[in-house]
């Protein structure tokens, strides 16, 4: 598989008199043809700082990003024919013009005849549902139809690679789960490759193929959604007992376990414990049978992307698979 887009030891400085800010600090990372890619982070990771150095708006002190093999350092103009962007703000739209008018503007000044894009005009105004739209004046469409607009607008120059920077922020429900089902099928139906910054694990573990996550300007953690999911979730019980748990039952657990949590309750107490492998369940049992507490239930328990993303947080420890 392609690596269209390849991010190494990347370092951006912001720096204003005594002011100096190290946004991203040598973060690594490649993106493949094709994939739906995310940058994940809380506010102020370096997700936007990270995209404007990869679509060209702000150069880099270290590092470098290489689009479809162009530096983005000594090789710019080459590197942006492969790339398009919708950041913050909607700055690629006109809020005095039509939809078509400004599908029409930004693929002229892309250097495209309207014959040559009256097919692909038609088809992202069906794809994006925004025919009805078509000729009304952008500041009057809702936040969700704008947002579409902008990334319909990055679509019509047709080019390989899509960076959208918070795609979902502010949407309703309704509306981020319309944009997130769109991203899914651009990716696949046009071959697109798609890197998006975001603070909502919904979003990436909805629609990405792969993932880095972004604290203070380093990576944390760098897999799959998937196999993220599998990782963290590795094995977390939580066993419901009435009773105390003794010294003898207390010691033998604490030598299998990863981590042992206990809530004591009124009616009954829980454990939450955390185990390198399923099978030493049984070992916790056999321990558990000979101790003075009442067994009542026991459920495994599986992590979200947003569990693990604070758990990650919290233990600011890295986890790096590609
Ligand atoms: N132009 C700038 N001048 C100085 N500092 C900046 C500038 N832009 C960003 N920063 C700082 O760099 C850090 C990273 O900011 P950035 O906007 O890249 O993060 P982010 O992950 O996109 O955050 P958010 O989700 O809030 O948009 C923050 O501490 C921010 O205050």
């Amino acid at each position: 598989m392609k690596e269209i887009l390849q991010i190494s030891n990347l370092e951006k400085v912001y720096s204003n008199g005594s002011f100096v800010k190290k946004a991203v600090d040598n973060i690594s990372f490649s993106v493949n043809t094709g994939e739906i890619f995310g940058l994940l982070g809380p506010n102020g990771a370096g997700k936007t700082s990270i995209i404007k150095c990869i679509c060209g708006l702000l150069d880099y002190e270290g590092g470098d990003v290489l689009v479809n093999g162009y530096s983005m350092k000594s090789k710019r103009r080459k590197g942006l024919k492969y790339i398009s962007a919708v950041l913050e703000g909607n700055r690629n739209i006109y809020w005095r013009m039509t939809v078509d008018e400004n599908l029409d503007f930004f693929s002229g000044i892309n250097g495209m005849s309207r014959s040559s894009i009256k097919d692909r005009k038609e088809y992202l105004l069906q794809q994006f549902q925004l025919q009805e739209q078509r000729n009304q004046v952008v500041n009057k469409l809702s936040r969700g139809m704008k947002q579409k607009v902008a990334i319909a607008i990055s679509l019509i120059t047709n080019k390989d690679i899509v960076l959208l920077d918070e795609p979902t922020l502010g949407l309703d429900v309704a509306m981020s789960h319309e944009m997130r089902k769109l991203l899914r099928s651009v990716a696949k139906e046009e071959g697109k490759t798609i890197l998006l910054s975001t603070h909502d694990m919904n979003v990436v573990e909805e629609t990405c193929d792969r993932l880095v996550i972004i604290n203070e300007g380093q990576i944390i953690a760098k897999d799959t959604v998937s196999n993220l999911k599998t990782v963290f979730n590795n094995d977390i019980y939580q066993i419901s007992y009435i009773g105390v748990i003794n010294n003898s039952l207390m010691s033998g657990m604490e030598k299998i376990v990863v981590k042992l949590e206990i809530k004591e309750g009124e009616d009954h107490s829980k454990m939450i414990i955390h185990l390198h492998e399923a099978t030493e369940l049984f070992r916790i049992f056999e321990m558990i049978k000979e101790a003075p507490i009442k067994l009542i239930s026991i459920d495994r328990v599986t992590k979200n992307l947003e569990g693990i993303f604070l758990d990650l947080l919290k233990e600011a420890g890295t986890h790096e698979v590609f």
